[in-house]
């Protein structure tokens, strides 16, 4: 192996998930593209003692690099630990799409990967991810499969509605399949866009609690559960942007499904919004600005302080470790 996760510093996810469940919280999982975001992500997460799940799409992967990833990665660990503080920091494949990439993954450095075989049938999404458990358990690396799918965007793939996860399903595909975490579709929705002016944002807290008895203590994910902060959508139409009628999932509907076996929630596109408002706004004031640390600066601000304050009311993960000083 190239680079082994443990020895950058990283966790996989087993405890982490066993800590958040037995104390009622949910661990975030943050995407990031740039070193910037990492940042935001880091500190934020520091300064509330929270876990926290460092998450890269195949995507985000190919745009930083692959050889980079997993010293961004380690990078995060060293800070937390200047810091003073214990959160243990993993770094997950988001959306993976086969064996090839875990396979790839794992060598560089990854500590928990996803394999996404939502879109294929239940037989070829059972055998698809039980190859990727089969071949991550080896390394102790931890494996997140989907059953069920999500609307809107992921990578290349768009999916024009949800389609609920069925409760009778997910026993059978979690015991044959041998993966640790299981990210269910319960109306959350990839993207900015995940209902429309006139709807009552609802996600189905029913089916949630069917699957739950299920499985019971199974560590479930919830993808696609960013807020979209109207501060944000206001803040970059104000400043020249264009996003029209963005609606996220309330806030309280997550906070209510962290208590329960949702043990991982995705968050992407509420970092993305944060990130975007911070450099329209200093372009906007400052249209002479060309210095990057002038507006990278600020929009990692944005993100570090929208995160440490979903933190608080989402994850409910504030002082589950050490807090950094
Ligand atoms: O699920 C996600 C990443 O896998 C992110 O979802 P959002 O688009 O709601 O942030
Ligand atoms: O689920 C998708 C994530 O938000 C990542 O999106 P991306 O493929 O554009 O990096
Ligand atoms: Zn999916
Ligand atoms: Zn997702």
């Amino acid at each position: 192996m190239k680079y082994n996760y443990k020895e950058l510093g990283l966790s996989n996810t087993k405890e982490m998930f066993k800590h958040a469940n037995e104390n009622g919280y949910s661990v975030p999982a943050f995407n990031f593209n740039n070193m910037e975001q990492m940042e935001a992500i880091i500190e934020a997460c520091t300064e509330m003692g929270s876990p926290v799940i460092l998450q890269v799409s195949a995507g985000a992967r190919k745009y930083i690099g692959k050889e980079i990833v997993p010293f961004l990665a380690q990078a995060a660990v060293a800070y937390a630990r200047s810091k003073g503080s214990d959160i243990p920091v993993a770094l997950h494949l988001d959306h993976g799409p086969n064996l090839e990439t875990v396979k790839d993954c794992i060598n560089y450095g990854f500590s928990s990967v996803m394999i996404d075989g939502s879109h294929h049938s239940f037989e070829e999404n059972i055998k698809v991810s039980k190859e990727v458990a089969d071949y991550a358990h080896q390394y102790d690396v931890s494996v997140e499969a989907e059953l069920g799918i999500l609307a809107g965007v992921e990578d290349d793939v768009v999916a024009e509605k949800t389609i609920f996860t069925q409760p009778d399903e997910v026993e059978e595909f979690v015991s044959k399949t041998g993966v640790d975490s299981l990210a269910i579709a319960i109306g959350t929705s990839h993207g900015a866009y995940k209902f429309k002016p006139g709807d009552n944002p609802q996600i189905r807290l029913d089916i949630l609690k069917e699957i739950e008895r299920r499985i019971p203590g199974f560590p479930i994910v919830l993808h696609g559960s960013s807020s979209v902060p109207a501060k944000f959508v206001k803040l970059i139409n104000e400043n020249g942007g264009k996003i029209a009628d963005a609606i996220g999932i309330p806030n309280e509907q997550l906070r209510d499904a962290s208590k329960s076996a949702v043990a991982k929630i995705n968050v992407d596109t509420d970092g993305r919004l944060a990130f975007t408002a911070g450099i329209r706004e200093v372009f906007a004031k400052n249209p002479s600005e060309f210095d990057p640390r002038k507006y990278l600066g600020p929009a990692k601000e944005y993100m570090k302080e929208y995160y440490k304050e979903k933190i608080q009311t989402v994850f409910g993960s504030e002082g589950a470790y050490k807090k950094g000083e």
